[in-house]
């Protein structure tokens, strides 16, 4: 029963510390509002910390401990999902204050926009809104009542029954006041909700908003002051709460605004509470500066537009210790004993926050510029002069020789050869090692400094007569593979590519081929297939049988070997060429190495016939012309000429008339052995002896028998292709112009001669 001439109030509940900065930015909101009521706050001092309570007191004109009252049936509570609200029925402590007249309760996370003090002048025993999740019962966060005891007991009883059908004080009371109730405008009770707002009806009535109420558990300090940045009407009414708390407990508010209230309110405003306590219950607002400090205008950017916010020197919360010990305690920065929480024996308390809720948040806004970028038009010159100077190793410290054990150790056999392609093993270690020990060892770090560039050089110790006899060296380079050349030796000798030539304009062109070389007349030995037992004995691109270029000229040790499979074992030389008119018989023939020469060995017997035969042109050509008729009689008409087809005895080749007009075609690698090139010099009458202008005669001759008119039946024009041809197969750069060459060294010798 309401005292008469009691007190109007608004109250309100605070059952934990959490819910601290709901309960002071309502009180603050309905101050600035303007209301001329008085604000009471009941609190459970069980769980409600006294620092907690002497900020309430800051703010509020009562602080009234009541008794929790826990509900002993909380199972309807996890219907909702709000465990936490297992002491809600506490609120019905509120028609036990009959010292009031009047109440209007308002939860602690309940907003004033406006001061409805005209609540008051309700005449009802009880009002409440509609809630928005079922609107046929109200809710409980905004009420006006009238303080009666009967009532009290009477929802006392039920609350210890556990009469709730949501387990907590709204199911209760709804049950209790049933129809009876006064139904507020729901502008009393604006609800809002994270996930689900009319939005239309509240553009259309948000201006006649007087409470808003964040239900559930997005409350705005619980959020953090992030959440709310958005333009829903969750946001905007969010923002309205933020409003109130940076203006009285952000940092650098907290000191201006005190007196700018204090007019307004029926109570002079007290001192501001100290930093650190309101913050500390507000997500991202406790910021003690030894852990963090924002860099100059990065906080900038946050939604109030404060600089220096989060970087401000916070005073450290340490709570008093008192009687009652808070059963929901939330662990402070620095834990008193008294106060503290022993995470390895105890759980932690049931509404203490998550661990580092209370790290710092940054927040960064996407760029809202349209305008797209646009690249410098030249970015700075990189520095230059740097380089990362690698440290000087530390020399090595000289290696102990370990000490033999092993007898082979001791007594370990010196080396006695060397295998000069093999890597050398690192030499530094092997002269420490030498000088150090003194001694010469067989190990590898011993072994003598063979030239890597010698062949053949027996193992040269340096310290130690060599037990290998030296054997002529031969120098090779480091890398005798790249550097070898594939070019023969005799294709530098100008005489002999005459004679080629020469025998060339002397075969039918329909006879061009692969057998039209030296090999193929004979005169030179296939190598391919005879390696012999040099070094260089190897097969290369010349040396393939089917390529119609002349093969490498091997100096094999053996003038007459015939290679197993050449078909040149048993092979009548004689017989396949016959010896030419006035040339001595090839058993005669010698060579200026003392070489008895054939026709199948090697290019020094052919320059041994051009330099002391009496006429060494006409018999070349003779012999040329009889070998070429010969393999022509033998090929017949388009005959394929292979070093196999001739050198396989047995085999019969067809006799083939030359096809029509083929008999007179030049081959067009004719103009590629034209006499300026090879020598821009006039034959001179007194030098005709020398074989080298016996041949530039005899293609002179040549010439003009080749420009000589002839029947119109019996010619066909050269080709207009004037390509490389076989030269060009043989890897040698064709001459295209008639660019007068200086004879070379060795022309002048057989000029002189
Ligand atoms: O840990 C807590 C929980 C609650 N309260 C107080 O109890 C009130 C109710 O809790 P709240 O979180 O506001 O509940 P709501 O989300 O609003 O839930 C709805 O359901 C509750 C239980 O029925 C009613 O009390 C509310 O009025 C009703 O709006 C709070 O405002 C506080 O005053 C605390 O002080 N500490
Ligand atoms: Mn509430």
């Amino acid at each position: 029963m309401a005292v008469q001439g009691g007190e109007d109030v608004y109250a309100s509940l605070l059952l934990t510390d959490t819910y601290l900065p709901g309960a002071l930015v309502l009180a603050h909101s309905l101050r600035d509002a303007g209301t001329k009521k008085k604000l009471a706050i009941l609190v459970t001092l069980d769980t409600v910390s006294a620092e907690v309570v002497t900020q309430l007191k800051a703010v509020y004109d009562y602080v009234i401990p009541v008794s929790r009252v826990r509900t002993e049936r909380p199972a309807n509570l996890y219907l909702m999902n709000r465990p936490d609200l297992h002491s809600a029925f506490t609120k019905i402590n509120l028609w036990r204050q009959t010292q009031f007249r009047k109440i209007v309760y308002l939860d602690a996370d309940v907003l004033a926009y406006r001061a409805p003090d005209e609540l008051f002048d309700l005449p009802h025993a009880f009002s409440a809104a509609p809630d928005i999740g079922w609107p046929d019962i109200f809710n409980t966060g905004v009420m006006v009542l009238t303080p009666n005891l009967g009532e009290y007991y009477a929802l006392k009883a039920m609350a210890d029954r556990g009469i709730s059908f949501d387990g907590a004080d709204q199911g209760l009371l709804n049950m209790h006041f049933r129809n009876t109730y006064n139904r507020l405008s729901f502008t009393y009770n604006v609800t809002p909700s994270a996930h689900y707002q009319y939005v239309p009806a509240y553009k259309h009535f948000q201006s006649g908003i007087n409470l808003v109420h964040f239900i559930g558990t997005d409350k705005p300090w619980l959020q953090g002051r992030d959440k709310s940045i958005g333009d829903t009407p969750f946001d905007e009414i969010a923002g309205r709460w933020w409003a109130v708390y940076d203006r009285y407990y952000r940092q650098e508010a907290t000191l201006a605004q005190p007196e700018r209230t204090a007019s307004r309110t029926s109570k002079p405003q007290p001192a501001p509470p100290g930093p650190g306590l309101v913050q500390y219950f507000v997500k991202g607002e406790y910021q003690p500066k030894s852990r963090y400090i924002v860099p100059v205008g990065e906080s900038s950017r946050s939604r109030s537009g404060s600089s220096h916010e989060q970087a401000q020197e916070h005073h450290h919360w340490a709570p008093q210790s008192h009687g009652s010990q808070p059963e929901h305690r939330p662990e402070p920065y620095q834990p008193p004993a008294t106060l503290s929480w022993d995470a390895q024996r105890q759980p932690p308390p049931p509404d203490s926050k998550p661990e580092a809720e209370n790290f710092p948040q940054m927040h960064y806004e996407m760029s809202s510029d349209p305008a797209p970028f646009v690249p410098p038009e030249r970015y700075p010159t990189p520095p230059r002069g740097m380089w990362y100077e690698v440290p000087k190793e530390a020399p090595a410290p000289p290696r102990e020789k370990p000490r033999a054990i092993f007898p082979w150790e001791s007594h370990q056999p010196r080396p006695s050869r060397v295998f000069p392609y093999q890597e050398q093993p690192p030499s530094p270690v092997t002269e420490t090692t030498d000088v150090a020990s003194g001694e010469h060892n067989a190990s590898i770090e011993s072994w003598p400094q063979a030239e890597p560039s010698t062949i053949g050089s027996s193992t040269v110790e340096p310290r130690s007569e060599p037990q290998t006899p030296p054997t002529p060296t031969m120098h090779i380079p480091s890398d005798p593979w790249s550097s070898f050349p594939r070019s023969n030796a005799w294709d530098e000798v100008p005489e002999i590519n005459r004679y080629v030539d020469a025998i060339q304009k002397h075969r039918k062109p329909r006879s061009q081929g692969p057998g039209m070389t030296l090999t193929g007349l004979g005169l030179i030995e296939p190598s391919w297939g005879k390696r012999g037992s040099r070094v260089t004995d190897f097969p290369s691109e010349d040396d393939r049988p089917s390529l119609p270029v002349t093969p490498a000229p091997i100096r094999r040790p053996k003038f007459w070997g015939g290679g197993p499979g050449l078909g040149l074992e048993g092979r009548d030389d004689d017989e396949q060429l016959p010896a030419a008119e006035g040339v001595p018989a090839q058993s005669d023939w010698v060579c200026v190495h003392g070489h008895r020469w054939t026709p199948a060995d090697c290019l020094c017997d052919l320059t041994n016939i051009l330099r002391y035969h009496k006429d060494p042109l006409a018999q070349l050509q003779k012999l040329a012309k009889q070998q070429s008729e010969l393999l022509l009689r033998r090929l017949g008409e388009g005959g394929a000429l292979s070093e196999e087809v001739i050198g396989t005895e047995g085999k019969e080749i067809p006799s083939r008339r030359l096809p029509f007009g083929s008999d007179d075609i030049k081959s067009p690698t004719h103009v590629a052995s034209s006499p300026a090139v090879v020598s821009p010099k006039p034959v001179k009458p007194d030098i005709g002896h020398s074989p080298v202008h016996s041949l530039l005669a005899a293609e002179h001759e040549h010439e003009r028998e080749r420009e000589t008119p002839r029947p119109a039946t019996d010619f066909i024009a050269p080709p207009s292709y004037q390509g490389p041809g076989l030269l060009f197969e043989k890897g040698e750069d064709f001459p295209t112009t008639e660019t007068p060459a200086l004879p070379t060294e060795e022309e002048r010798d057989v000029l002189e001669t």
